[in-house]
């Protein structure tokens, strides 16, 4: 690949990756391109390796042997912390929330981590006050703005998502990783959570491992289907679900939905 052209760029990239967990490979040499600005989706049957990819690709495991680049920096070699500085940020499901905080708090407490802001880790959230506005455009662009004021502890499900993933816009990302973004939701969580991510895709590249086949189909521009750790197929939803290979492995799954 020249590097030279006008054509997108590719943000995240794996290079023969491979993860084994005591002898077992769960990861087995894959080698993925994901294109700026791209919505891409990452599925594959229970089991087949994509919360490891996932881990992976955002740096909270180290791989076996491969290589993960971020706009061609090579990323596989830095602590999880310098890798969100250069661009790239995971959801963190739920863990990453503090319930006795309100939801303007936990913003401004993630505004504050990357921030300039003199002090230690517990600046008073008085002076926090500075990072106000940045926090309630995040509040805004994940549909929290009526609820700043309400503990985290006392969100839905579908709402605890959304400022999850609020938290890791505080980071400015340029390539967001979200886990299951739509697990254990109804279906107006659902719908909530697709136009969130379309919301936050604007000017990003959006990688998720997503179950759902509807979401998938409608917000993913290119999937990489995995089975048994190694890459099956990537493509469009179109030429992923008609390929033979995908649909044996998803037989009596949801592939014909
Ligand atoms: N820390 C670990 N130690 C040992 N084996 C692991 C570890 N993490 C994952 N595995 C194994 O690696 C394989 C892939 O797991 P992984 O969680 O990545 O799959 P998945 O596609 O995300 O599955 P699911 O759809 O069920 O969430 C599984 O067989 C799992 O048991």
């Amino acid at each position: 690949m020249s590097g030279a052209g006008h054509g997108p760029r590719v943000a995240l990239e794996a290079r023969h990756l491979v993860k084994d967990f005591r002898g077992f490979r769960a990861t087995n040499d894959v080698t993925l391109g994901i294109q700026e600005g791209e919505i891409h989706a990452i599925i594959g049957p229970n089991g087949a390796g994509k919360t490891t990819l996932f881990n992976l690709l955002s740096g909270f495991l180290k791989p076996t042997s491969g290589e993960v680049r971020l706009f061609d920096e090579r990323i596989d070699t830095l602590a999880p912390h310098q890798i969100v500085r250069r661009g790239l940020s995971r959801s963190f499901q739920i863990s990453s929330v503090f319930p006795t905080m309100t939801v303007r708090e936990n913003l401004l407490v993630a505004l504050q981590s990357r921030s300039r802001l003199p002090g230690q880790f517990w600046t008073p959230l008085s002076r926090l006050e500075t990072l106000g506005p940045q926090a309630d455009a995040i509040l805004s662009d994940v549909g929290l703005a009526d609820s700043p004021a309400r503990l985290a502890a006392d969100l839905g499900h579908g709402e605890k998502r959304q400022l999850e993933i609020g938290i890791s816009l505080t980071q400015d990302p340029r390539v967001l990783l979200l886990d299951e973004p739509t697990s254990g939701m109804g279906s107006e969580g659902i719908a909530r959570v697709k136009a969130l991510v379309r919301q936050v895709a604007r000017g990003r590249t959006v990688v998720l491992v997503e179950h759902n086949m509807s979401v998938v189909s409608e917000l993913a521009d290119r999937i990489t289907v995995l089975q048994y750790g190694s890459l099956l197929a990537s493509g469009s939803y179109d030429e992923v679900r008609q390929d033979p290979r995908v649909i044996e492995a998803y037989l009596g799954d949801e592939a014909d939905e």
